[in-house]
């Protein structure tokens, strides 16, 4: 599969792994659709993309998910049909679970899981008419396993895995593909821009996202991942192991986790 002439419809475009992806698929001569909230923020990417006559942008609000049909018929518009929909906007969290507010637990999953499933339903019978389309959906390792004081941001990525694995499934018969790609840790401002236990930003950078891996390396292995279907790709360093030390010795991932000392 090669990105050649695909529309690819990107949320979250406007920073970090949605940025990087636009500016790297935009060299491969695909149309692209960048979305996020902020309309500035991805008339400046599409300005920073080759090939700008091919790169759209429509603005979208996942938390405001009763909108997304709207969104969808927005979209196709654009190019008259899409081939790819990269699930990447998202946030994250950082609180203990006693001092977090059930409104940032909402928040989470109404942003990260319901918006997400939402625009992939309203997407989805356009995929089913034309027998073809792809899915990918930026999850985390904190989708495969847990970790202390992101209990609201586990939740919801866990819950897109069981969405989306049952999605798969359903639509075999008509040639739709869902690919999880789950990142560890990559260098942007996700650890700023998480919620804290009342809501508001962190502000600052945890040290082990700012040693994660370059977003122009972590977006070639993501695409690459992409390319070859895969049903799911963990992608980091060594905190990638975690999946499957969790899988076959879930005591002693719960000790690593501790031992690690996450903040
Ligand atoms: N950076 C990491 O270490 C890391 C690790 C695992 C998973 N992820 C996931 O990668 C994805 C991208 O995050 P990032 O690291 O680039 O961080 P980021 O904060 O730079 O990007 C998040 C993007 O999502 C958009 N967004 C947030 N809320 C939105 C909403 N309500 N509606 C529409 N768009 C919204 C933002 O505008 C931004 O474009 C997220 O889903 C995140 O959970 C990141």
């Amino acid at each position: 599969m090669t990105f050649e002439n695909k529309v690819i419809w990107i949320t979250g475009a406007s920073s970090g792994i949605g940025k990087g992806l636009a500016l790297e698929l935009s060299k491969q001569h695909c149309k692209l659709i960048l979305s996020s909230r902020h309309q500035e923020q991805l008339f400046s990417v599409k300005k920073d993309c080759k090939n700008q006559e091919n790169v759209q942008v429509l603005a979208l609000d996942l938390a405001h998910y009763a909108t997304m049909s709207l969104v969808v018929e927005k979209a196709m518009q654009l190019f008259g049909h899409i081939d790819l929909l990269i699930n990447n906007a998202g946030i994250s969290q950082r609180s203990p679970i006693i001092d977090t507010s059930i409104e940032v637990d909402k928040k989470l999953m109404e942003i990260d899981y319901l918006g997400t499933v939402a625009l992939s339903k309203a997407l989805l019978p356009y995929f089913i008419k034309s027998k073809t389309g792809h899915f990918v959906v930026v999850s985390s390792l904190m989708g495969k396993f847990s970790s202390p004081y992101r209990s609201s941001y586990c939740g919801a990525k866990h819950a897109l895995h069981g969405f989306f694995d049952t999605l798969r499934m359903e639509h075999e018969k008509n040639h739709i593909k869902v690919t999880m790609i789950c990142p560890g840790f990559v260098n942007t401002n996700v650890a700023r821009n998480a919620l804290t236990a009342d809501g508001s930003k962190q502000g600052y950078q945890d040290e082990m996202t700012e040693n994660g891996l370059e977003v122009t390396v972590f977006v070639k292995r993501m695409l690459k991942a992409i390319q070859k279907e895969k049903f799911e790709a963990y992608i980091g360093k060594s905190e990638v192991l975690g999946v499957y030390v969790k899988r076959f010795f879930p005591k002693l991932l719960h000790k690593l986790v501790l031992k690690s000392k996450v903040t």
